[in-house]
């Protein structure tokens, strides 16, 4: 890279990078002072790249510090995800009988007046007058089929009143061309394009093809945001280009007003891809790669997906059944279709015995719907779960890693000092261990989750807190109290982030407090040990 360039505010020649994006130069720190207003809003640590296997994506043009925000942004467009019972389409509240505040103008069910005068209700509002009836909603808590409309209303609203929006929202990918023989293109081409132009009457204005390229924006881009039960759906401009790989280097969280928040999971070099994960990291090979097949139409080759292994931590292994065995069953590779040819067969690492992919589909499927079926709120059906289908899998299965998940946080549920005091010996040592197992898998396959690290460095803290205070002994209680102030302070550093309003927010306020309650015992633990007696 060059390192002189012309200066962003006089065009002279210039030495002096922007120390935020190291993209644009200054002549002197006169000119970099009077450039920032204009350029804040664009300074960023990466821009925007492109190639054949996926379309645009984000590099780096710093080194960037774990932890270090990335892109902050607004959405361009929000609204509710397609299958909901009725929200209030202001802030997104379930809707029933007694919240009912239709609004005055259009009909749509809304919870209050402040939410009828709601900006992002106006698309749907302004469409629905224009259509000469009002909308009336009258079944609560169940699916309501008009809902599947409002969020791609909204960004038709864009086309056709706000360009400048809809520039940003046009350029993203839609994968037209792969949906169309999909039962979903095809349901939706009924019950959204048609709908839309027919009972809003926008036939001569949007063609069905401009609705179905909406509906494929939609699905290839939306974010799901949390601050709603049911979440609601946004689309971010700059978030939309960072590619996805299942080891993730970042990670999303979102503030109080909708905005995203993109932070480094990890140390990031200059020039390196910046990735999310699109789909759900704890879930297994197979069905990663079949869900991003699905709803964003590429198959995953991530250095995850291609090494069978995922890192050493066999998270998709089976144990071997052939006696005195105890290596682990794999296919060759998962980046090929699993059927009925002998390249699909899964084998023993050690023994070389090999297993028909069907037997293994129907194993899992098996062991999956028992897990699906097992009440998660009883430690003691976890514990069962995991003694029977142990023999079946590799310790870190992903089968196991999302029932420890649950058992962590299950023993001593809310970690409330009643709740700890309660827990025997065996289930503090269990907490302990497993969080430790979980905390150590997740480095290795999905190091940037850092909402799923944090709840897991709390329950570790708690219960190395706890274990220091049965423990009478000032050594020891020193000892593990600063060990769990070790994972608290690294829990607050990872939630650092997490608005208050979700689990991960509750749990980081939770953790500051904790983190002063130590202080204060280690405190007296060493005043007792230095006063003199
Ligand atoms: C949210 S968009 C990302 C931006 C997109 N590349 C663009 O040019 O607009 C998601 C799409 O990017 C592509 N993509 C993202 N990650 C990919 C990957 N790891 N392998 C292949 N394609 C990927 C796929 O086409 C996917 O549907």
């Amino acid at each position: 890279m060059f390192n002189v360039g012309y200066c962003d505010l006089c065009q002279k020649p210039a030495k002096q990078r922007c120390g935020g994006c190291h993209e644009i130069f200054y002549c002197s720190k006169e000119h970099q002072k009077s450039g920032w207003k204009g350029h804040k809003i664009l300074c960023r640590p990466c821009k925007v790249a492109e190639d054949e296997t996926l379309g645009r994506f984000l590099v780096s043009t710093k080194s960037i510090k774990k932890g270090e925000t990335i892109i902050k942004e607004h959405p361009l467009v929000y609204g509710p995800s397609q299958i909901t019972t009725p929200i209030c389409l202001g802030c997104g509240k379930p809707i029933d009988e007694r919240n009912n505040h239709p609004c005055p103008k259009c009909g749509w069910p809304m919870c209050s007046e402040m939410c009828q005068k709601n900006p992002s209700h106006l698309p749907e509002c302004r469409y629905t007058v224009q259509r000469g009836d009002k909308v009336s909603i009258r079944n609560f808590g169940i699916i309501h089929p008009f809902y599947q409309s409002v969020t791609v209303l909204r960004c038709l609203y864009q086309k056709q009143y706000l360009p400048d929006v809809w520039k940003k929202l046009d350029k993203l990918e839609s994968h037209c061309e792969d949906r169309k023989d999909t039962p979903k293109f095809k349901s939706e081409r009924v019950q959204v394009a048609q709908f839309i132009r027919k009972f809003f009457k926008l036939d001569q204005v949007f063609t069905e093809d401009d609705i179905m390229r909406v509906c494929g924006i939609i699905l290839v881009n939306s974010h799901e945001v949390p601050l709603a039960e049911p979440p609601f759906v946004a689309i971010y401009e700059m978030c939309s280009m960072f590619e996805h790989r299942c080891k993730a280097n970042c990670s999303k969280s979102f503030t109080k007003d909708g905005g995203i928040l993109l932070v480094a999971g990890e140390d990031i070099q200059k020039g390196d891809h910046l990735s999310i994960c699109y789909t759900d990291p704890l879930w297994g090979t197979l069905n990663r790669r079949q869900h991003l097949y699905e709803t964003k139409f590429f198959w995953c080759t991530c250095s995850r997906c291609s090494d069978v292994t995922e890192f050493g931590t066999y998270f998709s292994a089976l144990k071997c059944q052939e006696e005195n065995c105890d290596g682990n069953i794999l296919p060759k590779t998962f980046l090929q279709r699993m059927d009925n040819t002998k390249d699909s067969n899964w084998h023993c690492n050690k023994c070389g015995k090999n297993i028909s992919y069907f037997s293994v589909h129907d194993l899992l499927e098996k062991l999956g719907s028992d897990l699906a079926e097992l009440p998660k709120n009883d430690a003691n059906n976890i514990k069962q779960f995991l003694s029977s289908s142990s023999g079946y899998l590799h310790q870190n299965h992903f089968y196991l890693t999302e029932i420890r998940l649950a058992l962590v946080q299950l023993i001593g549920q809310g970690n409330t000092s009643e709740s700890m005091t309660e827990i025997s010996e065996e289930d503090l040592e269990l907490k302990a261990k497993t969080a430790t197992q979980l905390l150590s898998l997740f480095d290795s396959i999905a190091p940037a989750e850092r909402r799923l690290k944090g709840i897991v460095l709390f329950e570790l803290h708690a219960s190395l807190a706890e274990m220091g205070r049965r423990n009478g002994e000032p050594d020891t209680m020193h000892r593990r109290l600063t060990e769990a102030r070790r994972y608290l302070i690294d829990c607050i550093d990872t939630l650092k982030d997490e608005p208050s309003f979700l689990p991960e927010g509750q749990i980081l306020k939770q953790a500051k407090l904790n983190l002063k309650s130590i202080d204060i015992v280690l405190q007296k633990i060493m005043e007792s040990v230095t006063s003199p007696t």
